[in-house]
């Protein structure tokens, strides 16, 4: 049986990350499939060029190209000792300064696929071509080819009868037991690029987990596995040892980033087991996740949600917030692509919390039409599960608690 191995962009951030996945691949006696993201924090600065290059901005565009260029180059010289030892990168190069010298459609999402993807392609190429230097057998795939989506682009759906096909006519585990792919990316009927949204390559390993009947998909992460909160805010943070698919769907779900929310659904509809494992000390055991019940460490789960809007509307004419209003207010959110990561209302309000992005304002335009709207920006939205009351105490001591929503297993609080 094959297993499945993801790594994010940290892992590969520099030479010496490269080398070090390469010996973690090394180590299976297992058929792999390698599931690559874009290097370091490349998908942050491609999505500044693709900004830049959609509004014409050509000197901002011209610079952006040349440190990303740099930065992958840099990692090239380190691992051949050449800036131009990877043929695969050099010819991609070339392909996005060709699609940079042509002027963008009107359609932004559409040329944020085609640019940010470059991402993925780079860093698959390079390891690919290391590898091969090395005398790390493996074959790289154009995921695009196999992966197959519809046109929603940043946040294309998957069709998995063709992609099923596709990819159990690509992975045939005949001539190699290695093969090296990208995450985050698909492609349309017609071929074009698409993305899975970001952080979307824990996504494309447990597609590829699923249509494979892998063994085990493995995401190698810069922390032991999944903890009781990140690590980055919360210093006395432990390890949890085995999740149920469900606790760890509900953990993504209220926004703890140590897995994409949409990565476990297809991996519990086979009963394939989720690891979560450490690139820096890759034999620790890691956290698995499967068909169990509940978190196998009895301590609360805090997952904290920063840079929110806490929103609240209540209808002009003091009419009551019934089905119709709420319908009205929530496809306003759904036009928006706005998720909401909290909902709550009473007989006159409607309040939410989302992420602050683009389209914060034109929905808030919107809903002044018909409602009254109140806001604070910048709260954070902290989730409790298996709390208790000195967790509560703990984390929201000295905090002005906004809103707090408390069920059986959850309590949710936004502060200032
Ligand atoms: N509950 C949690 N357990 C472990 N890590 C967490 C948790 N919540 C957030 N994180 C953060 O997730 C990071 C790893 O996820 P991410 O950066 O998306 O990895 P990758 O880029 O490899 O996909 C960790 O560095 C950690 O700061
Ligand atoms: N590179 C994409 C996809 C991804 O999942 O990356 P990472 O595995 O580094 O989170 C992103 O940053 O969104």
């Amino acid at each position: 049986m094959i297993s499945v191995y993801k790594f994010g962009g940290a892992s590969v951030k520099d030479a010496q990350g490269v080398q070090n996945v390469t010996g973690i691949v090394r180590k299976s006696t297992q058929p792999l499939v390698v599931v690559i993201s874009a290097m370091g924090k490349m998908t942050n600065a491609f999505e500044e060029l693709t900004r830049y290059y959609f509004n014409r901005d050509l000197d901002l565009c011209q610079q952006k190209q040349q440190e990303i260029i740099r930065y992958h180059q840099s990692i090239i010289k380190d691992l051949f000792g050449d800036e131009k030892g990877s043929a695969g990168f050099n010819r991609l190069a070339e392909l996005l300064a060709q699609r940079l010298k042509q002027a963008p459609s009107r359609h932004f999402d559409f040329e944020y696929d085609q640019i940010v993807s470059f991402g993925e392609m780079f860093s698959t190429s390079i390891v690919a071509d290391y590898w091969t230097a090395v005398g790390q057998t493996n074959k790289w795939v154009d995921v695009r080819t196999i992966l197959k989506t519809d046109d929603l682009y940043r946040d294309a759906n998957v069709n998995w009868e063709l992609t099923a096909e596709l990819m159990e006519d690509t992975f045939l585990f005949d001539e190699v037991s290695c093969y090296l792919t990208q995450g985050f990316l698909g492609g349309t009927l017609s071929n074009l690029t698409t993305t899975l949204g970001r952080e979307g390559s824990d996504y494309t390993a447990a597609i590829i987990g699923y249509v494979l009947n892998a063994r085990e998909v493995t995401i190698w992460k810069d922390v032991p596995g999944v903890l009781n909160a990140d690590p980055r805010w919360y210093s006395e943070a432990v390890k949890i040892n085995e999740l149920s698919y469900n606790e760890a769907i509900e953990l993504s779900f209220y926004g703890a980033q140590v897995i994409h929310p949409k990565t476990l659904k297809p991996l519990q509809n086979k009963n394939i087991a989720l690891q979560v494992k450490s690139f820096i000390e890759p034999d620790g055991q890691g956290t698995v996740i499967c068909e169990r019940s509940g978190i196998s460490e009895p301590v609360p789960v805090f997952i904290l949600k920063k840079e929110q809007v806490f929103l609240t509307v209540s209808p002009h004419d003091f009419s009551f917030i019934m089905e119709d209003r709420l319908i009205e207010i929530l496809t306003l959110f759904s036009r928006y692509r706005i998720k909401m990561n909290l909902m709550q209302n009473s007989a006159l309000n409607f309040s939410a919390c989302f992420d602050d992005g683009r389209d914060t304002n034109a929905l808030m335009e919107d809903l002044k039409k018909n409602f009254l709207v109140r806001y604070n920006n910048g709260v954070d939205l902290l989730t409790i599960r298996q709390y208790t009351p000195g967790a509560i105490e703990q984390m929201t001591s000295g905090r002005e608690v906004i809103d707090s929503q408390i069920t059986r297993k959850v309590a949710r609080f936004v502060m200032r």
